[in-house]
Parts: structure tokens; C-alpha cells; sequence
């Protein structure tokens, strides 16, 4: 059982993170640590935490035995190297970062055996802690990404953790994970930024392209309303698996605009058809 949290990035998802923990243990404290006063004081006014702070080494009256990471990915490393200043042996560390692979090696070396690396895929476009929701995480997936060094027993709690708040727990290596999540989450941002930055540059003068969106431009484009820096972050931590998975994606293209091209209809067809067929398996 939980008794003190603290909330490293007091937004969209620390606050999602703070509030869901909150409904499952009721009894807890939430401490928040942020660089921004007034993600503070918001999260403060909102319930969200019960006190906050800009001073990290303020964990350390606090002893938290749980500390979640919700920061954009490229803060970890420095975060981790202030952590691994204080005493903290008797708290358990994890974290909600899209990208995992070499971060968790690099966390576990500054933060030891009771760092579990986490992944809940769940999320929006928004950002903020006015955003958070407390629902965010129930009936989702939550991959952990332990390795040889993790200690068993704080993987167990962490895996208790996020099942008590609704969450699907799957475990996975943290490379494959990057993978994967580089071709099915990664990829789709990329390619709806460039969506949007393309729609921008076929716009004239005399003609606002962006005045007459349809549900499937809608649709499609939600995603590229995303927080710049959280995903600047993610496709420079997760570059190598970003730049392979967008030259599939360019081959892909390429195909589908050679078959438009040579006006078979046949092999259009085809195409189209065995898309859909792969996007009807999703549910
Ligand atoms: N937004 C989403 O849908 C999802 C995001 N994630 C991951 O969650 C993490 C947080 O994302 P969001 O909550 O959406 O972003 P956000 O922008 O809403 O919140 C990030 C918070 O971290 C604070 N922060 C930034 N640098 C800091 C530092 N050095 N020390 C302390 N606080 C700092 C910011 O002031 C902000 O309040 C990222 O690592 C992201 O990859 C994971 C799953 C889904
Ligand atoms: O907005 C959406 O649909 C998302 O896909 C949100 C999201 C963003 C980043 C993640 O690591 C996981 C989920």
C-alpha cells in the first residue's frame, strides 16, 4: 500500500497519473515537483496534488515510497542525476516516457534496482495539468520494460500499481519496445505534423487551405495539435527507429503514387483494399 507519492512534471499525465492514484489510494499523500510554479499552483487548486514544489531535494523531507517520472523524455536524464544525489533508497522510481530503450539503462545506473521503466498508452493531444483525467488509464495498455537489473519485487509493485488503477499490463524489452512504438505512435505524429506542413505550403494566397477541413482531415491531423516539445523530444530520443520507420513510410507513399500514377486500376485497387482489410483488424 502507497502512502506518499510524489509527482515529478506536474502535467497532462503527471496530473492524470496523481489524480487515478489518488481514487485508488485515497489515503495518500501527493507531493508535486515541477519547474513551473504555476503548473504548481493549478494542480494545487485543482486537487490534483496536495502540495508542490520547484526544489527537487524537497523529496527528500517528504520520503515518498512511490516517485513517477512525467517529464518530457529529454529532461530524464538530468532529473535522474539530481535523484541519484539524495537518499532514496527506500523509494520505488518508475516512469510514464514515451520512449524507453536507452533511457532505462541509463536510469537504472543513476537510480539502481528499484527503477521500473513504464509506458501507459494512453493519452491525448492536450497538455497541462488542466487537462488531467482520472479515467485516463483504465482499460488501457501500461507496458513495463524491466530488465536483468530490476529488482523483482519493486517490478511486482509497480505491475499491482497500475492494475489497481484499470490498466492492461504488459511486460516488454525496452529496444523492442521503442520498435514498436517508433512504427504504431511515433511514425503517425511524424507523418500528421508533415501532413499539416504540407497542407500549409499547397495554401495560396488566394486560397486558405485549411478554411475547409472534412472529419477525415479533422481526424487524421488531431494528433499534430501535440506538444511540440514532449514530441521533439521523442523523435530525437527515439531517432534511429523514427528515421527507418518514416522511409517505410516514404515507400510506402512512392508505391501508392506510382499506382495512381500508371492508372492501373487494378493494382489500386489492391492496394486500397489491403489497407483497409489491416485497419479493419484494429479495434
Ligand atoms: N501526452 C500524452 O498523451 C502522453 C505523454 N507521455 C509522456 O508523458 C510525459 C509528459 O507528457 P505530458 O504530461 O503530456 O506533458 P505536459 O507538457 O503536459 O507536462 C510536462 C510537465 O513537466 C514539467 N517539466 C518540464 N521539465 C521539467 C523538469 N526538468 N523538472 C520538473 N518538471 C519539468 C513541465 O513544466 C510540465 O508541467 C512525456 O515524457 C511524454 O512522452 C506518455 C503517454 C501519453
Ligand atoms: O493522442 C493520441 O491519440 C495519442 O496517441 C497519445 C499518446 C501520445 C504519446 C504516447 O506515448 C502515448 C499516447
Amino acid at each position: 500500500m502507497f502512502k506518499r507519492l510524489c509527482v515529478i512534471g506536474v502535467g497532462f499525465m503527471g496530473g492524470s497519473f496523481a489524480l487515478a492514484f489518488r481514487e485508488s489510494f485515497p489515503n495518500c499523500e501527493i507531493l508535486g515537483i515541477d519547474i513551473n510554479p504555476y503548473a504548481i499552483d493549478k494542480a494545487i487548486q485543482l486537487g490534483v496534488i496536495d502540495k508542490g514544489s520547484v526544489q527537487m531535494n524537497n523529496l527528500l523531507l517528504f520520503k515518498p515510497d512511490l516517485i513517477m517520472l512525467a517529464t518530457p523524455v529529454g529532461t530524464f536524464e538530468s532529473i535522474a542525476k539530481e535523484l541519484s544525489s539524495l537518499d532514496l533508497k527506500d523509494s520505488l522510481i518508475t516512469d510514464l516516457g514515451s520512449v524507453k530503450g536507452r533511457l532505462v539503462y541509463m536510469l537504472e545506473e543513476y537510480l539502481g534496482e528499484n527503477f521500473v521503466g513504464g509506458h501507459p498508452i494512453a493519452g491525448t493531444e492536450k497538455s497541462g495539468v488542466e487537462n488531467s483525467n482520472k479515467d485516463l488509464f483504465k482499460g488501457k495498455r501500461c507496458i513495463l520494460t524491466p530488465t536483468q537489473r530490476t529488482s523483482p519485487k519493486a517490478l511486482e509493485k509497480i505491475k499491482n500499481m497500475w492494475v489497481s488503477l484499470g490498466a492492461l499490463v504488459e511486460e516488454m524489452d525496452p529496444f523492442l519496445h521503442d520498435y514498436v512504438f517508433g512504427a504504431v505512435s511515433h511514425l503517425p505524429h511524424a507523418v500528421a505534423f508533415a501532413l499539416i506542413d504540407a497542407i500549409k505550403n499547397l495554401s495560396k494566397d488566394s486560397v486558405d487551405l485549411f478554411k475547409y477541413p472534412g472529419g477525415g482531415f479533422k481526424d487524421f491531423t488531431r494528433i499534430a495539435g501535440s506538444d511540440p516539445i514532449m514530441w521533439r523530444d521523442i523523435f530525437l530520443e527515439n531517432r534511429e527507429n523514427v528515421l527507418k520507420a518514416i522511409e517505410a513510410f516514404e515507400m510506402s507513399l512512392k508505391n501508392l503514387k506510382e499506382l495512381i500514377k500508371s492508372g492501373n486500376l487494378q493494382e489500386l485497387t489492391d492496394y486500397l483494399l489491403s489497407a483497409k482489410n489491416c485497419r479493419e483488424k484494429i479495434n
